[in-house]
């Protein structure tokens, strides 16, 4: 029988998703147990670690929430086959990057981590399941895992759900305490109904019923990825403006404010960056476009992927604003990266424009000196030796060559005082939002530069009237 009533969850994948979501579900439902497991024995070493500050994910607020339930209903291992047996609900949280090679590289989701956790299931279980699919993926995974599912002729009903998270970085916590929605998706016959139903309980014990929503399987899993498409679309949307506001004199900022006020357009998600980056949006929409090819809808296809070449364009003309301003050369020149996360509030670097502006600067041997709060040297340099490997073949925003891993170590510096890091730099460019950013003595920084002192502020944060007048030549996004 499909379970109706959830005593035991498992999830597998303890990343950035598994880790946060099964947390606050072990807070908020302590009657049931909650296992998180993963390969990655390091990773599972981290989420165990009595130390809360060094827990592999680094999110406000999450550490409060593993102290609480870690130990008493929340558990995380490497043992999977245990957890599959044990649980009456399994959740699929692992990664679905963008293949790097054969069919739809550079574009569709590659699905192993997915099959391999779905074979290892139908391995294990021997008893009814509910299984939930926690990562994105494309529209009909759920019927391929179904078919693996059922390939075990052992006589064990498995019911697949869908229920796509849509927490964002640095926000994480908040995002799961207070959801906009709940979207789940599941089959519309009577295991189905129970298996939704199941999941539904286990949200509502923090989430108000009406923001849970309940729909087919194939619209859940094409929701998720519309859902980042939009978001993704805006942004590249606002960044577009930002170029034409260069060009003109406008203020990309004053233009958001004021079309952010038709309650039809709303506020949110139109702040001009140097560009999107996080392991999801470039990903999903990629694999939006790759469908939409797959089933022969190239206009389709064509208007997404425009957002994806909008935001190349938009770290790439980032890039060569600083080589034109530096008199069309950064060759031996020290330029300072306060930020190398992608966004503010995490230390995930996933696809951070900062890797993609490094590695332009590189190609004109720049040195490159980086602070970022959260982030280490070893991250940074593996990001830029695996971006050298792992070019996608459409991004030609610009002319590169590939960088040793010698000259990257040669040529980038990380610092963990962002004012060694900014001393006798020819420049600083900010690439992450952090917060600290604003509040450093930027007349020191300016007594300690090389004149003429650029800034290029990537993020729009810093003080432009204070910054002007402590003497700093300084180029924001946007702004003529
Ligand atoms: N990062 C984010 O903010 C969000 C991510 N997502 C989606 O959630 C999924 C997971 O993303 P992240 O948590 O960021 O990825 P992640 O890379 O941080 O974590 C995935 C984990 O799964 C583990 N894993 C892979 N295969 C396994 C297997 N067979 N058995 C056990 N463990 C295995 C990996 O070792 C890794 O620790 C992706 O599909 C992503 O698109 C959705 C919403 C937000
Ligand atoms: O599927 C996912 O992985 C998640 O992707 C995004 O979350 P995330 O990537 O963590 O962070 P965002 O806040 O969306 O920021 C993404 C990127 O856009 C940039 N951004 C965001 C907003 C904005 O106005 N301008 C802007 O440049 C951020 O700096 C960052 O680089 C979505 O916001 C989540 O809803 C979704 O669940």
């Amino acid at each position: 029988m499909i379970p109706s009533k959830i005593t035991k969850i498992a999830c597998i994948g303890a990343g950035y998703v598994g880790g946060p979501t099964m947390s606050v579900i072990a807070q908020q439902c302590p009657h049931i147990q909650v296992t998180v497991v993963d390969l990655n024995v390091q990773r599972i070493a981290a989420w165990n670690d009595p130390d809360l500050s060094k827990l592999p994910v680094y999110e406000p607020g999450l550490d409060e929430v593993v102290g609480e339930a870690r130990g008493r209903n929340l558990f995380f291992s490497t043992d999977v086959d245990k957890a599959i047996h044990e649980a009456q609900m399994i959740f699929m949280a692992v990664n679905t990057p963008t293949k790097t090679f054969g069919v739809g590289r550079g574009m569709a989701a590659d699905l192993k981590y997915v099959e391999l956790c779905a074979r290892q299931i139908a391995r294990v279980a021997d008893e009814d399941k509910i299984i939930v699919e926690k990562s994105t993926l494309p529209v009909r995974t759920a019927e391929s895992i179904k078919t693996i599912l059922e390939s075990e002729t052992k006589g064990i009903k498995f019911k697949v759900l869908s229920n796509p998270e849509f927490l964002a970085e640095g926000t994480a916590i908040e995002d799961l305490y207070k959801s906009d929605r709940v979207l789940i998706g599941g089959d519309e016959d009577e295991d189905g109904q129970i298996a939704i139903q199941a999941l539904v309980d286990v949200y509502a014990n923090w989430i108000p019923r009406e923001k849970i929503i309940t729909t087919r399987l194939w619209s859940s899993e094409l929701s998720k990825l519309t859902a980042n498409a939009f978001l993704a679309q805006r942004i590249s949307s606002i960044n577009s403006i930002s170029a034409l506001c260069e060009q003109t004199g406008a203020d990309v900022d004053e233009v958001a404010r004021a079309i952010g006020m038709d309650t039809r357009i709303g506020s949110k998600f139109l702040k001009s960056s140097v560009g999107f980056g996080g392991s999801c949006f470039q990903k999903d929409i990629l694999n939006l476009v790759y469908l939409c090819h797959h089933f022969n809808l190239p206009e389709v296809a064509n208007y997404w992927e425009q957002v994806v070449i909008l935001n190349d364009y938009q770290k790439h003309r980032f890039a060569k604003r600083i080589i034109d301003k530096l008199f069309n050369t950064v060759s031996g020149k020290k330029i300072t990266f306060l930020g190398w996360a992608f966004k503010k509030d995490t230390n995930d670097t996933r696809e951070s424009a900062a890797i993609y502006v490094a590695d332009e600067l590189l190609q004109d041997r720049a040195e490159i000196h980086i602070f970022d709060p959260k982030v280490s040297e070893e991250q940074v340099h593996s990001d830029l030796v695996y971006l050298q490997k792992h070019r996608r073949s459409q991004a030609t925003a610009y002319e590169y060559e590939e960088i040793t891993s010698e000259e990257i170590k040669k040529l980038v510096v990380v610092h963990t005082d962002p004012y060694s890091a900014m001393e006798k730099a020819h420049a600083i460019a900010v690439l992450t939002e952090w917060d600290e950013f604003k509040t450093y003595d930027w007349q020191k920084v300016y007594d300690t530069m090389l004149k003429p002192a650029f800034v290029f502020d990537g993020r729009n944060i810093l003080d432009r009237t204070k910054l002007t007048e402590i003497g700093f030549n300084l180029h924001s996004i946007g702004k003529g």
